[in-house]
């Protein structure tokens, strides 16, 4: 059942322009008002993480000034680029940027006909996709090899073109925004509507998983002369999905460790290795990082979706109800609605997920009790030891609180 429709308009949370900015040097994220409640809030923090003299405090501030800056003027920059990017740039395999049902793996079709079937439910796709780890963390084929070689090439030749490219989120420095490069509303958007939501229906019932009405898209890069890793964090999404791509690589896994909401036990992670065509679907308030790369260069293509109905009650990123602000394109995914609708359906979601555990039950009481519970089918993962934290110079400390947008 799905809970709010597809809206024309979208909005961004007021706290998005001075909340959750990332300070690099110091692995710490920051709000800012002013330079002075700054100095006092987050002085002593700072300079426990070693920001010691005042000319380096001015350098957290002008860095700090110029990620707002770029957030402010995010909606404008990124329709220029969009604007030159389609009147200049001469894709080299134009049959990418539309979906078509031989883009998809088998296995994946398969998943999305059973769940489209009579027989769907959350009990019968468990058995069918590979569970990481106890938190609604699933692994699954995605694309075809052909599909990602080809469009792989594409992400090449795009980033030879000498085009200008915004950095695709607040933490990944290099990488490709796919409404940027052309394809968002008709390679993205359909996998997200027609194959993603009868999936995520029946693993995210809670998260609106069959109310998904927009996403943010794009491809992060890893390699010599790209990012290393990716530092601990939280998307901004309800549901996230990350696809390998490619290419020949080592290292570069994938760790998760506790939710947003949690208190972290920062020594217990899970390493979850990435294969070539799959996809790791996870909560988007599951808090993750990327470990470093030790040879090749990987591509991984992430789509932060996102559900109106589930965001409009509380932020994701700030935790309250939103303050709405306008900007192009999906904004930041909430919607205007009026709060006594946006409750009822909410309630209509939690009354699917019901309705699915009750199913799920059904069903158990049918197989006798022969059941795979999610934490039990556990795929390619494990715990990090200790010391490969430290070996890798992985100062998880450093990562704790992270926050990505
Ligand atoms: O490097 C990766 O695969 C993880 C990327 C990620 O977590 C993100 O972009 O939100
Ligand atoms: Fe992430």
């Amino acid at each position: 059942m799905a809970c709010g429709g597809a809206r024309a308009k979208f909005y961004a949370c007021s706290c998005f322009y001075n909340k959750n900015i990332f300070v690099s040097t110091y692995g710490v994220h920051v709000s800012f008002r002013n330079e002075k409640t700054f100095r006092t809030e987050y002085g002593p923090l700072l300079k426990s993480r070693g920001c010691l003299t005042e000319e380096s405090f001015q350098q957290v501030i002008s860095q700090i000034k110029a990620e707002i800056e770029r957030r402010r003027s995010l909606g404008s920059t990124f329709l220029q680029r969009q604007k030159l990017i389609s009147e200049s740039y001469n894709p080299l395999h134009p049959e990418v940027y539309s979906l078509q049902r031989n883009f998809l793996a088998t296995e994946f079709l398969q998943l999305v006909d059973f769940c489209n079937s009579r027989e769907a439910s959350r009990h019968g796709l468990l058995q069918r996709v590979t569970c990481l780890a106890p938190k609604q963390t699933y692994k699954f084929p995605i694309f075809t090899k052909e599909f990602c070689r080809q469009f792989l090439d594409e992400l090449n030749n795009f980033e030879c073109s000498g085009l200008p490219k915004g950095r695709p989120n607040s933490m990944n420095q290099h990488g490709i925004s796919i409404a940027e490069l052309g394809c968002d509303a008709s390679l993205i958007s359909p996998l997200r509507d027609t194959f993603l939501r009868p999936i995520t229906r029946l693993l995210y019932p809670d998260l609106g998983g069959d109310a998904l009405d927009s996403h943010k898209a794009f491809v992060v890069h890893y390699g010599p002369a790209a990012d290393q890793d990716l530092a601990y964090h939280f998307d901004n999404a309800e549901i996230t999905l990350n696809v390998c791509l490619g290419e020949e690589f080592e290292g570069g896994e994938l760790y998760f460790g506790g939710m947003q909401q949690e208190m972290d036990n920062e020594t217990e992670f899970q390493a979850v290795a990435h294969h070539l065509t799959f996809g790791i679907l996870h909560c988007g308030q599951h808090r993750h990082g990327a470990l470093p790369l030790s040879a090749g260069e990987r591509w991984n293509l992430i789509v932060w979706l996102r559900a109106s109905c589930i965001r409009n009650l509380c932020c994701p990123m700030c935790a309250s109800k939103p303050e709405l602000v306008e900007t192009p394109g999906f904004g930041e995914g909430f919607s205007f609605v009026q709060k006594d609708i946006s409750q009822h359906i909410h309630l209509q979601c939690l009354r699917s997920r019901f309705m699915e555990e009750l199913n799920d039950k059904r069903w158990r009481i049918y197989m006798h009790g022969h059941t795979h519970g999610e934490g039990q089918a556990v795929g390619a993962c494990g715990t990090i030891p200790e010391n490969r934290n430290q070996d890798r110079n992985l100062p998880i400390n450093k990562y704790s609180n992270g926050i990505k947008l």
